[in-house]
């Protein structure tokens, strides 16, 4: 019989040390110890924060894969479902040689939390997997072509006009918002990326579109500072001839590090995780921070950035715009028709718009930091149903 979480006494809850950092590096201990803060302020009901503070389901599978040569290799992969209240658990599959189940976790985690403050009707997932994209092997498993069971696709095939830009359009359009709301032009404002892939290089392009000055970009081979601006078409057709940075000549190269600590108005970190960390966060000069990667700033990092003033998007809000298209996709895929670039564009702009402007609210009526009042919006909302499908829906 279940025991009804809710009736047991508070003080029988015992909640972390949450200025304890075990490991400033572990992903999921970040995203906990902000849970926690956000938790903490909603005052959430005993029962239905332990069940947020974990993982639906975890799940670690072997996956044989038949190579080139015809020889059958088997890898580890984890796929964890963090919750479903909201919808089907969203959340693409990392393929890399390094995944660890602690960050496929967190990353599920914050497919959670990202889903919920942009209010899509999906739950949040994250898998992690040593292999190609799977499209074509699910279709074979199910007897018929399922578009709509993978985003992110070529758009012959069921993909969506915008969603290769999504990502960095959305980190321009908080950015833009950010600094409306500060009261710095966005035209001259100067502008770091680190990363220059998918995410870095769109973001780079379309705020210089806004009149930003790159002064600076980097990718895992280079770093380029330019301090009267850095032409991004030319850095991007660089990267499509060379690919990576290497060698870029529009700029003078920097060390790696410094991009994070040029004097300028806006960083995007784009690239990894944990980058911002209590080590350099003391150096940083920027005075807002748009979290394009996941998880780019450490936990420990975040009251540093706080006491230097700093305006923070976290990731969670900032880089929302990628799944915001691939739900965009999923929709399409389901009505079987598309919509123009125009449009998916709109839709993800009025999205983050929106959404920015929700946590900015909760942010002012908290006196809390974005990062703090972006949790409390996605949690409040996950929690909502909770309470409206019944705690262990
Ligand atoms: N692509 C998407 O739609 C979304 C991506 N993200 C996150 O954004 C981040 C970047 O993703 P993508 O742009 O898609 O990846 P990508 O693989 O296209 O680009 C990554 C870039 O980071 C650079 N990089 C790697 N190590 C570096 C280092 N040590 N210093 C400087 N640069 C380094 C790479 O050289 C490359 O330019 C990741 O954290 C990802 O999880 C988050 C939401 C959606
Ligand atoms: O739904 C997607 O397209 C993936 C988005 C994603 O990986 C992320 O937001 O971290």
């Amino acid at each position: 019989m279940a025991i009804d979480l809710l009736r047991l006494p508070t003080d029988s809850i015992v909640r972390p040390d949450k200025d304890r950092f075990l490991n400033e590096e572990n992903p999921f201990e970040a995203m906990m110890s902000r849970f926690d803060r956000a938790a903490e302020l909603l005052d959430l009901e005993p029962g239905i924060y332990k069940i947020l503070r974990n993982p639906e389901k975890q799940l670690t599978v072997s996956v044989p894969v038949m190579m080139d040569n015809g020889d059958v290799e088997v890898f580890t992969g984890y796929r964890v479902l963090y919750n479903t209240s909201r919808g089907p658990a969203k959340g693409g599959i990392r393929f890399d040689m390094n995944v660890t189940q602690e960050e496929v976790k967190a990353l599920a985690a914050w497919m959670t939390w990202k889903c919920a403050v942009v209010n899509l009707p999906f739950g949040g997932a994250k898998g992690g997997v040593i292999c190609d994209p799977l499209m074509d092997t699910y279709s074979m498993h199910v007897g018929r072509t399922e578009n709509a069971v993978v985003t992110g696709k070529p758009v012959e095939m069921g993909g969506s006009l915008g969603r290769r830009e999504a990502t960095g359009r959305g980190c321009m359009l908080v950015t833009k918002e950010a600094l409306e709301h500060l009261g710095m032009p966005m035209k001259g404002a100067t502008v770091a990326v680190q990363g220059f892939g998918n995410v870095g290089s769109v973001a780079a392009k379309l705020l210089a579109e806004q009149g930003c000055r790159i002064v600076g970009i980097s990718d895992r081979f280079g770093a380029f500072h330019n301090k009267n601006g850095i032409d991004v078409d030319a850095a991007i057709a660089h990267v499509k001839q060379h690919r990576s940075l290497e060698g870029f000549t529009g700029g003078d190269a920097i060390d790696a590090d410094d991009i994070l600590t040029l004097e300028v108005d806006v960083l995007v970190p784009a690239a990894l995780e944990n980058v911002i960390t209590t080590k350099n966060a003391p150096k940083i000069r920027a005075k807002v921070i748009c979290e394009g990667a996941n998880g780019p700033t450490t936990a420990a990092a975040d009251p540093i950035l706080d006491e230097k003033g700093i305006f923070v998007i976290p990731d969670i809000l900032a880089n929302a715009g990628g799944v915001t298209v691939s739900y965009f996709e999923w929709v399409q895929d389901r009505m079987g028709y598309f919509w123009s670039e125009a449009v998916v564009n709109e839709r993800l702009g009025d999205i983050m718009t929106r959404s920015f402007q929700d946590v900015l609210q909760l942010s002012k009526q908290h006196r809390v930091n974005m990062r703090t009042a972006a949790y409390m919006v996605s949690i409040s909302r996950v929690a909502t149903v909770h309470r409206l499908r019944g705690i262990y829906a």
